[in-house]
């Protein structure tokens, strides 16, 4: 039977995990310098899908764990990288890191049993997207769902950052909204990257702003709040019409990297403001994410026995 994909608790009293079921923590040990955190998805009954950049070439499937909410703890039984991945690729041209095709899967040692708080989020081009835009299948395309999740201008979307809670000081998971920078708001959103400090020799945006990307970030109309390092989230978007009622949610992107750290040296924001903790951090200050719409053959293939059905 589907698991549900994206079905999700939306009231205040629910846990975070309830909330986000999806939310993983991938844990890498690097010998001598302890562990590395990046945050992930589960996309499947055994893969999450996360940032390559976590990874190293030498990282082994040994060295990494996944937790999932709390407390339930996964072995890897393997990590892939997209094949076009390639972050020194544009070194020799004084870029010291390049981004495209910045996704990976990450494959379980055991298989995810669905639950309340563990739960996959629906892919685009999949029946569990047409079902969480409560759409008829089969007839609804891919096209369609990228017409949908990705309209024109400002798309609202949100992300999940870590955040403490006010009182006892515990870790909790805090949605940030966003607005997707489609169309002409694009052209602004992505002409700051060149604000990078790895990007001053950066002629022409696109060289490192590619056709994989959507941008986030900015100050325009208010202000959006922006990812750390870490955080190799997901941009997620709320099923658009019934916010408040339970999420159906769909992912469009994977965050992939920021201009701007604005997280670096600062400590967590409280769950319960809500509050942007950037006070400050730069117009510039954009994020960008990789766009799930254009590595859809690559999902497909490799999450062909995951029972997904894609369109
Ligand atoms: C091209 O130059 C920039 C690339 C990446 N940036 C680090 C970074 C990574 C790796 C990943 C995520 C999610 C980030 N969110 C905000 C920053 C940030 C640094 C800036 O700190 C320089």
């Amino acid at each position: 039977v589907l698991s549900m994909c994206g079905l999700a608790k939306e009231h205040t009293q629910a846990r975070d995990q309830e909330k986000n079921p999806w939310h993983v923590t991938i844990s890498i040990r690097r010998t001598g310098r302890g562990f590395e955190h990046c945050k992930g998805a589960l996309v499947s009954e055994y893969y999450v899908l996360t940032a390559a950049h976590c990874f190293t070439i030498v990282d082994r499937a040994e060295e990494i764990q996944v937790t999932l909410g709390e407390n339930q703890r996964f072995e890897v039984a393997a990590v892939r990288s997209h094949p076009l991945y390639q972050i020194g690729k544009l070194k020799d041209r004084g870029i010291p890191e390049f981004y495209d095709y910045d996704v990976a899967l990450v494959k379980l040692s055991k298989k995810v049993i669905p639950s309340v708080s563990a739960r996959p989020i629906c892919l685009p081009c999949t029946a569990g997207t047409t079902r969480a835009l409560r759409k008829p299948h089969p007839q609804t395309t891919c096209r369609n769902h990228e017409e949908l999740l990705l309209t024109i201008g400002n798309v609202p979307s949100f992300f999940v950052t870590d955040c403490k809670h006010e009182d006892q000081q515990a870790k909790g998971l805090s949605r940030r909204t966003v607005k997707i920078r489609n169309s002409e708001k694009k052209i602004g959103c992505e002409a700051d990257a060149k604000k990078a400090s790895q990007y001053v020799n950066v002629t022409d945006v696109s060289q490192v702003v590619t056709e994989r990307f959507l941008c986030t970030g900015g100050a325009d109309p208010e202000v959006d709040p922006n990812t750390c390092k870490g955080e190799e989230q997901h941009l997620l978007l709320g099923h658009p019409r019934n916010h408040n009622r339970g999420c159906l949610c769909g992912l469009v992107g994977v965050i992939s990297w920021g201009v701007v750290d604005v997280c670096r040296n600062r400590k967590l924001p409280v769950c319960e403001t809500g509050r942007n903790r950037h006070e400050g951090s730069p117009a510039y200050a954009r994020d960008f994410h990789i766009n799930l719409f254009k590595i859809l053959p690559w999902l497909k293939e490799e999450l062909r026995d995951e029972g997904l059905d894609f369109l």
